[in-house]
């Protein structure tokens, strides 16, 4: 279980990105972070496996509180949470399965990495891991040669290899089409069910978060304004955390959106008539 108790994050530059943000997320819960540009997202995220550092505040993974931790102990803690980016972050040269062993990294001493000669039981899994995510038989293929989509599941792949507890996810279909980034959502929300794996996602797409996520944390300005239900989320809450004119701008683009694919569903059938 993820506990994080009044965290707060001023930047040097004096942004207060967050203020006091205190959140509980049980194991095989995926929750979903939802909120304007600048209300402090990436920062929550980020401040959790301390990619940025917390001003104050406990980020407690189990009993272990990570801001409180040295740098060596911070190593070893990080193994325990899995992330997942919006750029997929592949070593694009390498192969799509030394991009999957390579959340192993933290396990095997450094000679073996080096070597590439990952143990048996990490091979095994990887694969299994392939095959879940459907990439089984794009296991020897250079990264640079799949699609988004594609390197998105090598990300999430990835992220399992390394057996973590909890899951931190940024964005993951910002850079995919509508129809993939449904297809990646699922998926991962599939994942995180079949393992019990908590997860905090980062979605910028507010009807992808309602389809799929179980809860949703809403911030603005650096703080919790909305915790609940999907179907909590009438238009006075999203008004709460958007303000009037971000939450109609972003209306538009999904009327936009739902044409688009309207457009296309037409155009498939006109073809295939
Ligand atoms: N490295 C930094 N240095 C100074 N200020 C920062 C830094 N990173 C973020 N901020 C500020 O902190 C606040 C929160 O930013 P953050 O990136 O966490 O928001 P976000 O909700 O993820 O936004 P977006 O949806 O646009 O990615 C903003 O005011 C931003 O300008």
């Amino acid at each position: 279980m993820l506990q994080l108790d009044a965290l707060s994050k001023t930047y040097k530059t004096g942004d207060a990105a967050l203020k006091n943000v205190s959140l509980r997320v049980p194991k095989g819960q995926i929750v979903g972070l939802i909120g304007p540009s600048g209300a402090g997202k990436s920062t929550l995220i980020r401040c959790i496996n301390r990619l940025v550092e917390p001003s104050s505040g406990k980020v407690l993974l189990g009993d272990v509180d990570l801001a409180a931790l040295g740098a060596r102990q911070l190593r070893q803690q990080r193994r325990r949470i899995g992330m997942i980016f919006q750029e997929y972050a592949l070593v694009e040269r390498l192969t799509v399965m030394e991009n999957v062993l390579s959340g192993r990294l933290g396990y095997v001493p450094f000679w073996r990495s080096w070597l590439r000669r990952f143990p048996p039981d990490d091979i095994r899994n990887a694969f299994r891991l392939l095959d879940r995510v459907g990439l089984l038989e794009h296991a020897d293929k250079r990264a640079d040669a799949l699609s988004g989509g594609q390197r998105q599941r090598v990300g999430i792949a990835r992220a399992l290899a390394q057996e973590p507890e909890l899951l931190l996810v940024d964005e993951p279909t910002a850079s995919l089409d509508p129809k993939t980034s449904r297809q990646i959502m699922r998926l991962l929300t599939e994942i995180c069910e079949e393992r019990g794996l908590p997860a905090i996602v980062n979605i910028h797409d507010v009807p992808l978060a309602q389809q799929f996520m179980q809860r949703i944390v809403g911030l603005r300005a650096g703080q919790v304004v909305f915790d609940g239900p999907p179907e909590q989320l009438t238009e006075n809450v999203l008004t709460t955390i958007y303000g009037a004119e971000d939450w109609n701008a972003m209306r538009r683009g999904d009327e936009e959106q739902a044409e688009a694919e309207a457009d296309a569903a037409r155009r498939l059938e006109a073809i295939a008539r």
